[in-house]
């Protein structure tokens, strides 16, 4: 089916209040279609919680939610996006031959012969019982289910954490490959920041229930610096730079004064500055949920460049 949206995502104000509080709170952001995105986050910042509203699992208290343009309430989005939750619900008495025979009749675009090589790649039986496979195994299987979907929009909440690193390696490969020949849009929950680095182009930061950072990594990365320089003593920011730049996080070394920080122009002489990697700006913010936000303009939905903390 075409769509003329070229939001795989849009999120306005979403939220969800649970008894002990809320886990997701006036999430409002977009993702273009095609991209791969990290949704990255601590224990608890409310990665599944967004997952869940995205997959009808878990129903929004305020905002709205829609894929390729459609709410996410309207049943015709749903054969367009597959999820591989965290515990990867499958039928431990089914053999894998016959959870695959389930895929085939329920998702009209099934791609039968794709489900099976992801299968059988990882030398699991078409034959053996679901039950009986170690977790990593169980894993691959619930990925063939996933792409053998060819969905349009992929969520995956943690889909690597139980598998070996030859597999990783593996799945993540073909992932890519899939993705970039489909043109499917991916959003891949994960604490593995160095894999994600290479995997995706796009970001999505969470921390206490709240957006901290949205856009192509190409932008936001590159729009920090770390510096390093002289400690002037005490722990306290340099007011030179305090005053110019945002300071994201910051430490004192004996003499060495170092610090994150988003530029607001040139920094001035007596401090060595390097390009952080993705990994070192995800670091700087999940450790400091005080600092902030950065939304770039185009994942927002409306409203000014930057994110309220
Ligand atoms: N069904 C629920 N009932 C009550 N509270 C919930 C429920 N699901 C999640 N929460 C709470 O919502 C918050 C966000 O949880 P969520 O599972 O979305 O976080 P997460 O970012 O996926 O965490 P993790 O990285 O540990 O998987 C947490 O405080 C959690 O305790």
């Amino acid at each position: 089916m075409s769509d003329p949206s070229p939001w795989a995502i849009e999120a306005e104000g979403l939220g969800k209040k649970y008894r002990g509080g809320w886990a997701l709170r006036d999430c409002s952001f977009r993702l273009p279609a095609g991209h791969i995105c990290a949704l990255v986050g601590p224990n608890g910042a409310g990665k599944s919680t967004f997952l869940g509203t995205a997959t009808r699992l878990v129903e929004p208290t305020t905002g709205t939610l829609k894929l390729f343009g459609v709410p996410v309430s309207d049943p015709a989005v749903l054969s367009r996006v597959a999820f591989l939750a965290q515990d990867k619900p499958l039928y431990p008495r089914f053999t894998v031959a016959e959870t695959l025979r389930l895929g085939r009749e329920l998702n009209p675009r099934w791609d039968q012969a794709l489900a099976e090589r992801i299968v059988r790649s990882g030398s699991v039986s078409l034959d053996a019982r679901v039950g009986t496979l170690s977790g990593g195994q169980r894993t691959r299987v619930a990925f063939a289910l996933a792409f053998g979907k060819r969905p349009e929009l992929l969520l995956l909440d943690e889909p690597m954490s139980d598998l070996d690193p030859l597999a990783r390696h593996e799945l993540s490969g073909l992932l890519l490959a899939e993705a970039a020949e489909h043109g499917t849009t991916v959003l891949m929950s994960s604490h593995m920041l160095s894999e994600l680095e290479v995997m995706c182009d796009y970001l999505l930061v969470l921390a206490e229930g709240r957006l901290r950072m949205a856009g192509q990594t190409e932008e936001l990365v590159p729009a920090h610096l770390l510096v390093t320089g002289v400690a002037e003593g005490g722990d306290g920011v340099p007011e030179e730079l305090r005053r110019r730049h945002t300071v994201i996080e910051s430490r004192v070394t004996g003499r060495q004064f170092s610090a994150l920080i988003r530029p607001g122009g040139p920094v001035g002489d007596g401090w060595e500055t390097l390009a952080p990697s993705m990994e070192e700006v995800l670091l700087a913010y999940l450790r400091s949920p005080e600092a902030p936000g950065l939304i770039a303009d185009e994942a927002r939905v409306g409203g000014p460049g930057e994110a309220a903390a």
